[in-house]
């Protein structure tokens, strides 16, 4: 198992919740994750602000647009020395290949490059209303493809897919998994799920958690139970 299979998904929009949560966990549990709604509202002074705490962060802002300008979202995003961060693979082969360069000059300061293949919110049905006509793993296995062929660092897809994407490229290709729903707990948006210690048994490195931990009565219990089904 990777070590630190953890990343608690930060999605509050107010920045003394988020750090009243990071200041009860430990960085060597779990790493954290920024997205959107949060880098959106506070910037890189959150960045710094958890970087100060002592924790690796995914900066998940899933670029999608143009090569030359995901490519310089991409270094921007690592001038903030983050741990991780992603684009769209549907943003295709050229606009990935773009990114991966544009982390040449950081060496191994550079932050893992990740695709994300089929959103874990999207299901068989959502797929065909955009014209896609194949199963969600049959798409994501294509996309899983072409990110490895631009040389990334791995994808985020649903564990539902690890099994298969781990056969198939090898285990130094990185799954990260959100949709990671404890037994019994609410699926919310979320349509392709597994339980944590299932994903790790499929072949996922990373699980990315949000609600099951940030909404809970008590976020640092619930991180704890989690971690004890996986250890
Ligand atoms: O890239 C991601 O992190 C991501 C990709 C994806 O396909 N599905 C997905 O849910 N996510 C993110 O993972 C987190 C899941 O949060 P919860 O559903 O609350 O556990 C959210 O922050 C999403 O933005």
């Amino acid at each position: 198992m990777t070590d630190k299979p953890i990343l608690v998904a930060l999605d509050y929009d107010n920045k003394n919740d988020a750090l009243q949560l990071i200041d009860q966990l430990d960085p060597e549990m779990c790493r954290l994750k920024v997205g959107k709604e949060m880098f959106t509202l506070f910037g890189p002074q959150l960045v710094t602000d958890i970087h100060n705490r002592g924790f690796e962060l995914f900066l998940d802002l899933k670029f999608h647009d143009i090569p030359n300008t995901v490519a310089k979202a991409v270094a921007a995003a690592a001038e903030l020395g983050v741990w991780m961060t992603n684009i769209h693979a549907t943003g295709g082969l050229a606009m990935m290949e773009a990114a991966k360069r544009a982390l040449e000059p950081y060496g191994d300061k550079a932050p893992l490059l990740i695709a994300v293949t089929v959103l874990t919110s999207m299901s068989d049905d959502e797929l065909k209303l955009l014209g896609i006509n194949v199963p969600a793993s049959e798409h994501v296995l294509r996309l899983a493809a072409l990110t490895k062929q631009a040389g990334l660092d791995g994808v985020v897809c649903s564990a539902q897919e690890s099994a298969l994407l781990k056969a198939k490229f090898g285990q130094d290709f990185k799954l990260i998994t959100p949709g990671i729903r404890p037994e019994g707990s609410d699926k919310g948006d979320q349509h392709r799920v597994m339980t944590p210690s299932q994903a790790l048994t499929a072949g996922s490195d990373y699980l990315v958690i949000g609600r099951p931990i940030t909404k809970a009565a008590d976020p640092l219990k619930a991180l704890q139970a989690i971690h004890q089904t996986i250890a």
